[in-house]
């Protein structure tokens, strides 16, 4: 059985995550991996009714940070750690940094009691704190991301929200980039869609993830 492998992506609303999830959720099972595709908020029935509440209702920055963190803890208990003991692949789109970058850059709420909440969510293993082994990071302007949102979807709480807190959430992903090199791999998300899957591949076989000379 091979290892299990916790595989995150990120970026602003807009970045283009989404575009290649299927492809790599094919691209990965084709290379025999069993795969387990999921998202934050949500992935569980509990999780998923706190996305509802944490995308729709306005609430103040620490009980969005609570809700998010209630929601993970119980993805990670339910799903996250079972898979990742099976050997499964697990395919999550966002994860802890983007709370972060959301609801700390975004909402100017405290890093300190973030990285606590972290600790009580993710901690609590003999291996350490629980973080992705890879992170795609989607850097995309956040102009740009607002044009290619601009009728494509029913905006929810956060996709309504200005540039200017846009501005803030890349500055947020900026930072957890920096200070995690190892993990985070920048996509330059302003490439056409097919330079973009390139990046993705090309980085993901390069971290040993994919093998090499494949196709979509
Ligand atoms: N490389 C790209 N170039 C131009 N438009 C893109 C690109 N990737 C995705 N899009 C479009 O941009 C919008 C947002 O993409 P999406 O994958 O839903 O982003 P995210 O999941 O990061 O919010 C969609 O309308 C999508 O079709
Ligand atoms: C995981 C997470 C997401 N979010 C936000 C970012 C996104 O705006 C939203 C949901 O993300 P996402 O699933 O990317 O939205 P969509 O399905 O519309 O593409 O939740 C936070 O604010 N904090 C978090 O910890």
């Amino acid at each position: 059985m091979s290892e299990g492998l916790f595989l995150t992506l990120e970026g602003i609303d807009g970045a283009g995550k989404s575009s290649h999830l299927d492809a790599m959720e094919a691209l990965f099972k084709a290379q025999g991996r069993t795969v387990v595709r999921t998202r934050e908020p949500g992935g569980t029935p509990l999780a998923e009714t706190l996305r509802g509440l944490i995308l729709e209702q306005p609430m103040d920055p620490l009980t969005e940070s609570l809700l998010v963190f209630a929601a993970r803890r119980d993805h990670i208990v339910q799903v996250i750690e079972p898979a990742l003991a099976r050997g499964d692949l697990v395919l999550c789109d966002r994860f802890t940094d983007a709370t972060f970058a959301y609801q700390g850059a975004g909402r100017g709420f405290d890093a300190a009691v973030l990285s606590t909440l972290e600790q009580w969510a993710q901690g609590g293993r003999a291996q350490g704190l629980l973080q992705p082994h890879i992170t795609l990071w989607f850097d995309l302007a956040p102009e740009t991301a607002a044009e290619r949102l601009a009728g494509a979807r029913v905006p929810d709480k956060f996709e309504a929200q200005p540039v200017e807190f846009f501005r803030r959430v890349a500055l947020g992903y900026a930072d957890r980039a920096a200070a995690d090199a190892q993990r985070f791999i920048r996509i330059d998300a302003s490439q056409a869609r097919d330079q973009v899957w390139q990046q993705i591949e090309t980085a993901l076989v390069a971290r040993g993830a994919l093998n090499a000379g494949t196709a979509r």
